[in-house]
């Protein structure tokens, strides 16, 4: 049977070693805390797998040593992932993938202290990491190409759609483009044009149907690229182009205001909302399986004239 370990067993390290049961892996689990260990507990073990939790390496023994790969997810801080790369280099045996699951760090400085680079790469998962099928998988320079192979590979087998950068660059490809379209809701609301329930409607009953199914790329080929030049050529100059973020938003993280988790964020968070919330995550799986059968269009270029 196929082994990987997660170090870290908060929102992301759960649900990446949830996804590695569900693919029918034996997974290991390590968290320093035990009341995060003990959480994790709870939610695994409602699947009936057997998961090895640990405080620490050590105690996983050796048989833990040769893991396919092992998935870094402690908090984002620098100075503590490179404690932990340095320890899972240690531990693991020389063939390991070691992979981070940052949002944002550079390898260049996540390898800072490391003996052996060339097998440690991002693999950056997206949350909940057992539901939401891709991972950007983000190698460094210094990362041996045949690592990256096997990570793609791993990840793919696991049932993953898998996007593999050529380059990195901050936010990788998710993020930037979450945080572009961001910039302008932040915008469009600042400068009175709608609130934010205005935004997430018109947002999930137009362009959000469509993307799940279709990315925007293939989406701009449907609607004629001479329009989209167009459209561009007057749009462009009149698009949010600032560079730091919102004092809007700075106000609301200042007056505590963080969303779900202090019960005020652009919504109030009552019961109803976090009911609501635990119901879309019940809807997910039917999303995706719908964006699967969308296809792929080098698997079906038809898929979308019909
Ligand atoms: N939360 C998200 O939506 C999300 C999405 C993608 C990527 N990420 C990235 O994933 C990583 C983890 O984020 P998270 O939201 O799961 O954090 P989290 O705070 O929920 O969990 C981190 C866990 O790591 C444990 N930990 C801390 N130091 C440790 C150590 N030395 N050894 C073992 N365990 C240790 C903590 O006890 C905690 O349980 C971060 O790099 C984050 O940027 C988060």
């Amino acid at each position: 049977m196929k082994k990987a370990a997660v170090i870290g067993a908060g929102v992301m390290g759960t649900r990446i070693c949830r996804h590695f049961l569900k693919a029918g892996y034996r997974v290991a689990l390590v968290d320093r805390s035990d009341e995060a260990l003990e959480k994790a507990r709870d939610f695994l073990n409602s699947l009936g797998a057997t998961v090895q939790f640990a405080i620490r390496l050590e105690a996983l023994g050796d048989d833990w040593k040769d893991v396919e790969a092992v998935f870094e997810a402690v908090p984002e801080r620098l100075e503590l992932k490179h404690q932990v790369l340095r320890d899972l280099e240690d531990f693991f045996a020389s063939e390991t993938i070691i992979a981070s699951n940052t949002s944002g760090l550079r390898t260049d400085d996540l390898i800072r202290g490391m003996t052996c680079p060339c097998r440690f790469l991002i693999a950056h998962f997206f949350n909940p990491a057992d539901l939401i099928p891709a991972v950007e998988v983000v190698p460094g320079a210094q990362t041996r190409e045949d690592v990256t192979d096997r990570m793609v590979r791993l990840l793919e087998a696991s049932g993953k759609k898998v996007a593999r950068l050529n380059t990195e660059v901050p936010g990788f490809i998710a993020n930037r483009l979450q945080h572009a379209m961001l910039r302008e809701c932040f915008h469009l609301i600042g400068s009175g044009v709608a609130d934010a329930a205005t935004i997430d409607l018109v947002t999930r009953y137009s362009i959000g149907v469509r993307l799940a199914l279709i990315g925007p790329m293939l989406q701009r080929d449907l609607n004629g690229l001479d329009t989209h030049l167009n459209i561009a050529a007057y749009l462009y100059p009149e698009l949010d182009t600032r560079q730091s973020p919102p004092d809007s938003l700075a106000a609301k993280v200042e007056a505590g205001e963080l969303g779900r988790k202090t019960g005020q964020g652009f919504y109030a968070w009552d019961a109803t909302l976090t009911q609501r919330m635990d119901e879309i995550e019940r809807l997910l799986p039917q999303v995706i399986r719908l964006a699967a059968a969308a296809g792929e269009p080098e698997e079906d270029s038809t898929c979308l004239s019909g």
